[in-house]
């Protein structure tokens, strides 16, 4: 269950993206395209990586087809490599490396979807999970289920709890979602969340035991 309580919200919201740079499976298209198609229809604004590849593509043309602002967030190196396919985005921030380029990305977002994808990916849904964890990113994270994707993952993460290493409620900082649909219902359900709250998150991590 995610920490926060669920808020109905009609606001058009900054939804970050993450997901593969390959295309995966022919379900995976799909779950992005969808994505993207909600993400538009909704009256949100897209951020996600810039490349014209993968399920980056097709997530940014699918919002871009429904009406979505798209912003791109490229590494120098990559806007080099892939300029002319970056063209889908509405606009585009070229960053001097990955690292500026994430936490951008983490910044600019009032929620986050992933999508499968591979070490780019994980890399960026851990960032945000260890960042929530100790209260410096109280934004929702939604991870779409496509065939199992994320089962391993989670399964490491209760094993992980279990050797110790991670308090209780480790797994209140991500929602797997069904459906791409439903992920935006998340996000943008809780996207509201306050300073306020922000506040009684690292309050609680106060006065909860342990090092962290
Ligand atoms: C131009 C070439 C490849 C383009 N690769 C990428 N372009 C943009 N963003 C990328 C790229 N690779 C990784 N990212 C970021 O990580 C996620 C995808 O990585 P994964 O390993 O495929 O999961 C994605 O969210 C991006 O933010 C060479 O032809």
């Amino acid at each position: 269950m995610p920490i926060v309580a669920g808020m109905t919200s009609i606001e058009s919201r900054t939804i970050t993206v993450f997901c593969g740079a390959r295309p995966g499976s022919p379900a995976a298209a799909v779950a992005a395209e969808r994505l993207g198609h909600a993400i538009g229809m909704g009256g949100h604004r897209l951020v996600y990586g810039a490349g014209g590849v993968g399920l980056m593509e097709v997530t940014a043309r699918a919002a871009a087809a429904a009406g979505a602002v798209v912003t791109g967030v490229v590494p120098r190196f990559l806007y080099e490599l892939d300029r002319v396919q970056q063209a889908v985005c509405t606009d585009l921030v070229v960053t001097d490396d990955m690292f500026e380029r994430k936490r951008l990305m983490i910044d600019r977002a009032d929620a986050f979807v992933a999508l499968p994808g591979g070490f780019g990916t994980l890399d960026e849904v851990l960032e945000v999970i260890a960042l929530a964890y100790l209260g410096q990113c109280p934004k929702p994270l939604a991870l779409v289920d496509v065939d199992g994707h994320w089962d391993a993952l989670c399964a490491l993460f209760t094993d992980v709890h279990q050797r110790g290493f991670t308090r209780p409620g480790f797994d209140e900082y991500y929602q797997v979602t069904a459906s791409p649909e439903a992920a935006v219902d998340f996000v943008t359900g809780v996207a509201a969340r306050t300073s306020h709250d922000s506040a009684v998150t690292c309050l609680a991590l106060a006065h909860s035991s342990g090092a962290d």
